[in-house]
């Protein structure tokens, strides 16, 4: 009997639709057309281009080549000896508060070759705990912690355990962080949008989130969790202690899981909004039946160690049986990364005051941080200046999401190429420019609006600004209506 074999193709349907549906433009058309530069300037040929280095201000990855964030001495040198135990005793090299650590991580670790428990290493979801304890004076209980592969593993395996396809659906804000657009298509369930307010500098009105849940209702979506960017990304705006305790009360009424993704809670440039976290709020308003999932990331604050994939994702309120089933999905992938959840101790615990590298640590961390702070506000300034572009101020975060506002000559070239106004835009400046960046809808965007992220990231960021303003002046001379 002849067995017909299919082989697999995009074009006879034969992959996942829900794959061909996601999308993740943080890492889509723009920045691969960015790599194909990136290696022409490699293989010797760029001097056929007009820039003679790719900028990767796609993406908040500050040790990437181009960006070149140094790593934090002390989590290299723990990083090192957790990798290399035999130089232990040294001390010459290492300082000992380092090798100490490093001892005692493992001490509990055994070794960094090892799978260690799926939901990370009891010992430091213990110290996850303790921190949580500290940031805010409520106790966190080590079972209802999971280290993760980045907060992105976290997400993912929340979305696994929580939605079932149609006509599963999340509320999620307008612009987002794409991880959740694309979690959800491949999920096969919904998006519940709800739109952030760029007039009043990316505002979260209580009003459109209870008229977006009402909507979906309407239409037969089964609305089971709000996600909240805080800070938010792309907006770089932190959440007043009014909107979180009013969007605590609307998650805690509808009964909705509350995501609160709060990877950025180092990042904050306005001291006069400091980060406060949603556990501490639900606690304070004793909403003890409110469902909250808080994630952190080593990716993000000051320690940009993106590649280690270090995370956790605290769970509050979900039971022993859903936990059960929480671990049973994180035994599938075995553990998250060992390196990566060493990355996470190193977060939580960083060196005390007397501590041999206390001074070190505590300048580099001031340094990147007043780095970020001074390169938001001169993005965002530069940015109002220009021809048509307005961009609230990056309260947090990492990014600058400026809106353009084009001439009608643009838009129908851009239509020409079957481009979206804000891609063509961005399109154009990475071809001329060789900066990476990504387009407004990437993120979605409000509709008749358009915007593009950068990050914040750059060193030399006035070169940065003046070639991205000699670049937008001459493509809107060459588009004047
Ligand atoms: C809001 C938010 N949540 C989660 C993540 C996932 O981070 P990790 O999985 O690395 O912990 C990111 C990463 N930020 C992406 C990556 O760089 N630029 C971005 O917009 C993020 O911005």
């Amino acid at each position: 009997m002849s067995s017909r074999i299919r082989s697999i193709r995009l074009d006879n349907s034969s992959i996942n639709p829900k794959v061909l549906h996601a999308q993740y433009a943080v890492r889509g058309e723009i920045p691969v057309k960015a790599d194909k530069y990136g290696q022409q300037i490699r293989d010797g040929h760029g001097d056929e281009l007009p820039f003679n280095a790719i900028l990767p201000c796609n993406i908040g990855n500050p040790q990437q080549q181009g960006l070149n964030q140094k790593p934090l001495t002390f989590w290299r040198q723990v990083a090192a000896l957790t990798e290399c135990p035999e130089l232990i005793n040294n001390a010459q090299l290492f300082p000992k508060d380092a090798r100490d650590r490093a001892s005692q991580l493992l001490h509990e670790i055994g070794s960094v070759g090892a799978y260690s428990h799926s939901k990370g290493v009891p010992f430091i979801r213990k110290q996850v705990a303790d921190f949580l304890e500290s940031r805010d004076g409520y106790s966190a209980d080590p079972e209802n912690i999971f280290l993760t592969a980045g907060a992105s593993g976290g997400v993912n395996l929340l979305f696994h355990l929580l939605l079932c396809g149609e006509p599963d659906g999340v509320m999620i804000p307008i612009p987002q962080y794409p991880l959740y657009s694309a979690s959800l298509a491949l999920a096969g369930s919904r998006t519940v949008q709800y739109h952030l307010d760029e007039n009043k500098g990316w505002e979260l009105n209580i009003d459109l989130l209870e008229k977006s849940l009402s909507d979906a209702k309407s239409n037969g979506t089964e609305t089971k969790a709000l996600v909240i960017i805080n800070p938010g990304n792309p907006t770089g705006a932190i959440l007043s202690e009014e909107n979180i305790i009013e969007i605590a009360k609307f998650a805690h009424k509808h009964e909705l899981v509350l995501i609160a993704d709060e990877v950025y809670q180092s990042n904050i440039y306005d001291e006069s909004k400091p980060f406060i976290s949603f556990k501490k709020v639900a606690r304070d308003l004793k909403l003890d039946t409110l469902q909250l999932a808080s994630f952190h990331s080593v990716s993000k604050g000051f320690s940009g160690e993106c590649g280690k994939r270090g995370g956790f994702v605290e769970f509050v309120n979900f039971s022993e049986d859903l936990l059960s089933q929480a671990t049973k999905l994180a035994s599938i992938s075995l553990c998250p990364p060992l390196q990566g959840q060493v990355a996470v101790d190193l977060l939580i615990r960083p060196p005390k005051e007397g501590d041999e590298s206390y001074d070190q640590f505590s300048k580099e961390k001031d340094e990147i941080l007043t780095n970020y702070a001074s390169r938001s506000k001169i993005m965002a300034d530069r940015f109002n200046k220009m021809d048509g572009v307005t961009c609230n101020n990056a309260e947090g975060a990492m990014y600058a999401f400026p809106q353009i506002r084009l001439p009608q000559k643009a838009q129908d070239a851009a239509k020409k190429e079957g481009k979206s106004p804000d891609a063509f835009y961005c399109m154009e400046l990475l071809n001329n420019t060789g900066i990476c960046v990504v387009p407004g809808g990437g993120f979605g965007q409000s509709p008749g609006t358009l915007h593009f992220r950068t990050t914040c990231l750059v060193p030399g960021t006035e070169d940065y600004i003046n070639t991205i303003e000699k670049f937008h002046q001459e493509f809107m001379d060459r588009y004047r209506d």
